[in-house]
């Protein structure tokens, strides 16, 4: 399968600190990709590099085979590649449903004069935005709380409802910051399902993780960072034997 992203001998230095180090991957258009690695292992630092918080100090980063590396998250946006955030980033005030929505609004176009005259084809966008929106959130296991406005969620529930969210944008690649923190067994599980999901539809996942029962359940491929190494890559299987990982977190 033909790759969607490639990273390409990525490094980026802070001062001194080489936090990602000659990093080289490629994700498949489809399944689920993990980055996994102790604390400090510079996987928040490569998700921004790939995501466009800010570049690489040298290396490449491309979508679809188009070199990106200097885009900035919005050009990212709208070549396909969406992200989370380790902290919850909804609209407090808003509802769920209006918050995924959104997320649709930001593909939709229309403007200041539809929304105020709502001619027919406004209305009949609006409806398809609104179905698309209740069929996100039914995938996460939200729509019982659809008007409830996201400040009273759980905090398990408002993590799910930033991935409908950012998946009301229609991405090719969706990159996940650390999904299961602060999830409980249960809801690491409902993730775990909506996750495997998103993949099977059609939707390349790639995400960092801590939680390594959710890694092994859900990836397909693992890569590993040590000290801004990649250490080792492949399978769940394969990574758990290997004795660099195993050295790496047990050091
Ligand atoms: N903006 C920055 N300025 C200076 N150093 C930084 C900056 N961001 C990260 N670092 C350093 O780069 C290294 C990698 O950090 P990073 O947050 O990417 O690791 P991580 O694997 O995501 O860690 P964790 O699992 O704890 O979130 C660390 O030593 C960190 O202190």
């Amino acid at each position: 399968m033909s790759p969607i992203l490639e990273v390409k001998n990525a490094t980026r230095r802070f001062g001194g600190l080489v936090a990602v180090d000659d990093v080289s991957f490629t994700v498949p258009s489809k399944g689920v990709t993990a980055v996994i690695g102790p604390n400090g292992a510079g996987k928040t630092t490569l998700f921004n590099l790939i995501s466009g918080t800010f570049p690489p100090s040298e290396g490449t980063v491309l979508i679809g085979g188009e070199d990106v590396t200097a885009l900035k998250p919005e050009a990212k946006a709208a070549r396909g590649l969406v992200r989370t955030f380790q902290l919850v980033k909804l609209f407090q005030d808003l509802t769920a449903i209006e918050n995924v929505k959104v997320g649709c609004h930001l593909q939709t176009t229309g403007g200041l004069f539809a929304s105020l005259f709502q001619p027919a084809w406004f209305r009949k966008a609006e409806r398809e935005v609104e179905d698309r929106a209740d069929a996100l959130l039914e995938l996460v296991g939200l729509s019982r709380m659809r008007d409830s406005s996201a400040a009273v969620l759980a905090y398990g529930q408002q993590r799910l409802l930033e991935i409908a969210r950012a998946l009301a944008a229609q991405p090719q690649i969706l990159l996940l910051d650390e999904p299961a923190a602060g999830l409980n067994a249960e809801e690491s599980e409902r993730l775990a399902r909506t996750i495997r999901r998103i993949a099977s539809d059609g939707t390349a996942v790639l995400l960092i993780e801590h939680d390594m029962k959710l890694v092994m359940d859900i990836a397909e491929e693992v890569v590993v960072l040590d000290y801004g190494r990649k250490i080792a890559q492949g399978t769940p299987e394969m990574v758990k034997k290997d004795p660099a990982v195993i050295a790496a977190y047990l050091g």
